[in-house]
């Protein structure tokens, strides 16, 4: 029998490219609610009660709402917001960190952020491996696709006058902070200085390392080392090799991707490294993620479906 999928918030950003990639997957069977029904409190009740799985692809506030409305149901929730990301009760849907037995039972499964994804992606596992201390003040350089801001970030750089480039987070109280220390294990919020660039998606996402004033040696061939033997027979994050490359690009016209490339790159003298992510922000960063986990909470091999 076909599992029962409904997407709150279909009609947004992220909603929309679960629906697109989900066509043709004869597994589910779609509860759509049109435009008239789509806020529609008492519609959206009883399509979450329907659902044998529920996407949430909400503002924070609607998706706590969401849950809310799901109560008395059985129904299993993945949420692509930022509301229950260190949240108890919640699985952290990032399978290559968190164990894929832990998605595939569980009832509540958080998709982590599109730039926690690149951060967490490069640390957490050096973290573990005891190679890069968790007490570090860390600093995350990032740069984004305006997708990543939603419908109304699309507006605006779709606008006459768009900026070239926008600077944002200097309050540093920026909603990812708080996920990026849980999951990477840190003593420490890390500085994040996020920006957006008139391309539609994409990210990279960086983390500058002195290693030189680390203890224990970590070099950069050791941590390219330990993430590739980590993420060995991933189907969604490589870690590449060989010599820097003389220029990363963000193209415009990116295509849709649901894969993400890591790298590190280290000074001859081995005193300092770049660890480096490059992912989609609506791929491995939400809509991708949200269907490697649909597909590992439904038995189903982790892959399908996704562009990589
Ligand atoms: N864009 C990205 O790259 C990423 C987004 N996310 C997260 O995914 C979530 C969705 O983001 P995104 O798709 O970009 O946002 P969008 O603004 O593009 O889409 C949100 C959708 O939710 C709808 N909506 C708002 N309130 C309600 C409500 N009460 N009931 C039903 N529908 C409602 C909106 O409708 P309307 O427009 O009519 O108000 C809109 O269609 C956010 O929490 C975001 O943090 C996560 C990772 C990356
Ligand atoms: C470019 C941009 O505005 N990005 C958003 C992050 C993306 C998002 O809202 O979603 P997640 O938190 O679920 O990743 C921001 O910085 O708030």
């Amino acid at each position: 029998m076909a599992i029962r999928l409904f997407i709150d918030g279909a009609a947004g950003t992220t909603g929309l490219e679960i629906r697109e990639r989900l066509q043709g997957r004869s597994e589910f069977e779609p509860i759509v609610l049109d435009d008239t029904q789509r806020k529609d409190e008492s519609a959206r009740r009883d399509a979450l009660h329907a659902a044998d799985i529920a996407i949430l692809c909400l503002p924070d506030e609607a998706a706590k709402e969401a849950v809310k409305l799901a109560e008395g149901s059985d129904t299993r929730i993945i949420d692509a917001s930022s509301a229950h990301r260190v949240a108890e009760g919640w699985t952290y849907g990032f399978p290559e960190l968190i164990g894929h037995e832990a998605i595939a039972s569980a009832r509540f499964v958080s998709n982590p952020g599109c730039y926690p994804t690149g951060f967490l992606a490069l640390v957490a596992p050096l973290v573990r491996a005891g190679l890069l201390p968790a007490d570090w003040p860390y600093t995350v350089n990032a740069v984004s696709g305006y997708s990543g801001g939603g419908n109304a970030l699309i507006a605006r750089f779709e606008a006459e006058g768009a900026p070239a480039f926008r600077a944002y987070g200097y309050d540093m109280a920026h909603k990812h902070l708080p996920e990026m220390k849980r999951h990477a294990g840190l003593q420490h919020d890390v500085i994040f200085a996020p920006a957006v660039v008139p391309a539609y998606r994409g990210m990279v996402v960086e983390v500058p390392l002195h290693l030189g004033a680390m203890t224990g040696d970590p070099t950069a061939g050791r941590l390219h080392d330990a993430l590739a033997a980590f993420y060995t027979g991933s189907a969604v994050v490589s870690v590449l090799s060989g010599a820097a490359p003389g220029e990363l690009l963000l193209e415009r016209s990116a295509e849709p991707c649901d894969s993400m490339q890591l790298h590190v790159f280290g000074n001859e003298g081995g005193w300092h490294a770049r660890l480096v992510a490059v992912l989609d922000n609506l791929g491995k960063g939400a809509s991708g993620a949200a269907i490697q986990n649909l597909n590992i909470m439904c038995g189903l091999p982790e892959a399908t479906g996704l562009r990589l």
